[in-house]
């Protein structure tokens, strides 16, 4: 929100999702200018119609691309004035154009429904069902969920993005634990699909911006956040972290709200919050100096020290670690013979166990969501996550 918050002078970020709704405009236009008739137009229009049908996400290159082939055969070259330098996204696009130079708009025309079959084949052929699709259970895109041996497993499954969590997958992952807590299962496993564990808030959801502005993008997401946290705080069974490698964020600070958390040895545990321009959420400003003593708290949370596997499970944060190599398999033996335990019992303890706590728990989640709105509409927010976007901007 911050990020394009400065204005709308920075709507245009690097971000895919600001990106593709900017980019889509032009690539599925199905108004083409005169000027672009000629020998193979009706295999252009069809081009510009099948660009809506790609079942898969081109990218941010190709989508590009394609802007710039559409606007050089139905425009020719490029002659708009250049956008200026905080305005990314026109700029890109201006960029991708102009490089055409004085192409002729019969070429470029060929170019883009070249281009769009070449889309179209590989798009067809990745859309094949791939052996995992049949674990998911249906209604969530973000997460597999499967639940075998009275266990319910959740795993974050955006493994390209190191499992980055956009606001679908926070909607998603309440669902789930909803779902969790009132099916047959005894206990419910966090994980994550790929090297990481989950690398945190996805910065990208900063760009997302409401027609109510910045502020009501804030005022959101930190109703969003509380809710988030808040299903953790209540959840009923026992909740496990397997935390399969390196953790960031949000998905380190709610790790004090699980009861039992396995790391692998390769996994890490950083919450750059001040690096951010943020502030502790997941309650950890009370979780952890309670976990692990003030001082290793301040530690991590302000001064954003990233834990290996070893210290985590040293400052208490973590229950036992693994080598990576017998990792899942010690983990799930282990997590099955506990499954195996009587269910009231062990949820009962739960409750006795964590009761205590709740109406102090969500009074933290709720000072934290609400001190975080504000954090995000800061310039120091704003500046980080700008750096981000920019570094990884593949534009
Ligand atoms: C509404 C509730 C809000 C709750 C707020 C919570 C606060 C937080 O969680 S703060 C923590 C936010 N997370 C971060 O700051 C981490 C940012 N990511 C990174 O620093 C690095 O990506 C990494 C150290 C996690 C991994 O670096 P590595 O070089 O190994 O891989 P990359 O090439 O950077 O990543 C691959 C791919 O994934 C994208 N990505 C990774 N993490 C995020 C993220 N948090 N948000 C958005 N995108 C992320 C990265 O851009 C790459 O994408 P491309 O392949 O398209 O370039």
């Amino acid at each position: 929100m911050a990020v394009v918050g400065v204005s709308g002078r920075l709507a245009g970020c690097y971000c895919l999702r600001a990106v593709r709704s900017s980019l889509q405009v032009p690539a599925v236009q199905l108004h083409v200018s005169k000027t672009a008739m000629g020998a193979c137009q009706k295999d252009f229009e069809s081009a510009v119609n099948q660009v809506k049908l790609l079942k898969k996400d081109p990218g941010n290159e190709v989508k590009l691309k394609l802007y710039a082939l559409y606007k050089q055969a139905t425009e020719g070259p490029c002659n708009t004035p250049k956008p200026g330098l905080f305005d990314l996204i026109n700029k890109a696009k201006w960029d991708a154009w102009n490089a055409l130079g004085n192409l002729p708009k019969e070429t470029a025309r060929q170019n883009y429904v070249d281009l769009v079959s070449g889309l179209r084949s590989s798009s067809d052929s990745s859309s094949q069902v791939k052996p995992e699709a049949d674990k998911k259970q249906a209604g969530y895109e973000t997460l597999v969920i499967t639940s075998e041996d009275h266990i319910t497993k959740i795993m974050l499954n955006r493994p390209a993005k190191k499992n980055a969590l956009t606001t679908q997958m926070y909607r998603e992952i309440m669902l789930a634990l909803e779902a969790a807590s009132k099916d047959d299962s005894t206990i419910t496993v966090f994980t994550g699909n790929g090297d990481y564990y989950s690398s945190g808030n996805d910065l990208t959801n900063f760009t997302d911006i409401p027609p109510g502005g910045i502020e009501e993008k804030a005022k959101n997401s930190a109703i969003l956040l509380r809710d988030f946290v808040g299903c953790f705080i209540d959840f009923p069974k026992p909740l496990v972290a397997v935390v399969n490698g390196p953790a960031v964020g949000i998905s380190v600070t709610i790790l004090g709200l699980f009861d039992l958390v396995y790391a692998s040895d390769r996994a890490t545990f950083h919450t750059p919050f001040s690096h951010l321009g943020q502030t502790p959420e997941g309650c950890s400003s009370y979780t952890f100096p309670k976990i692990m003593g003030p001082a290793k708290a301040v530690e991590m949370l302000i001064f954003g020290k990233k834990l290996t596997a070893g210290e985590a499970c040293a400052q208490g944060l973590v229950t036992e670690v693994f080598p990576d190599s017998t990792f899942q398999k010690e983990v799930w033996t282990r997590l099955k013979a506990y499954s195996e335990l009587p269910q009231n019992a062990m949820h009962i303890s739960k409750q006795i166990i964590r009761n205590h706590e709740k109406e102090k728990l969500h009074a933290v989640n709720a000072e934290e969501s609400s001190i975080l709105q504000e954090r995000w509409l800061s310039d120091e927010c704003m500046n980080a996550v700008m750096d981000f976007l920019s570094r990884k901007a593949k534009l």
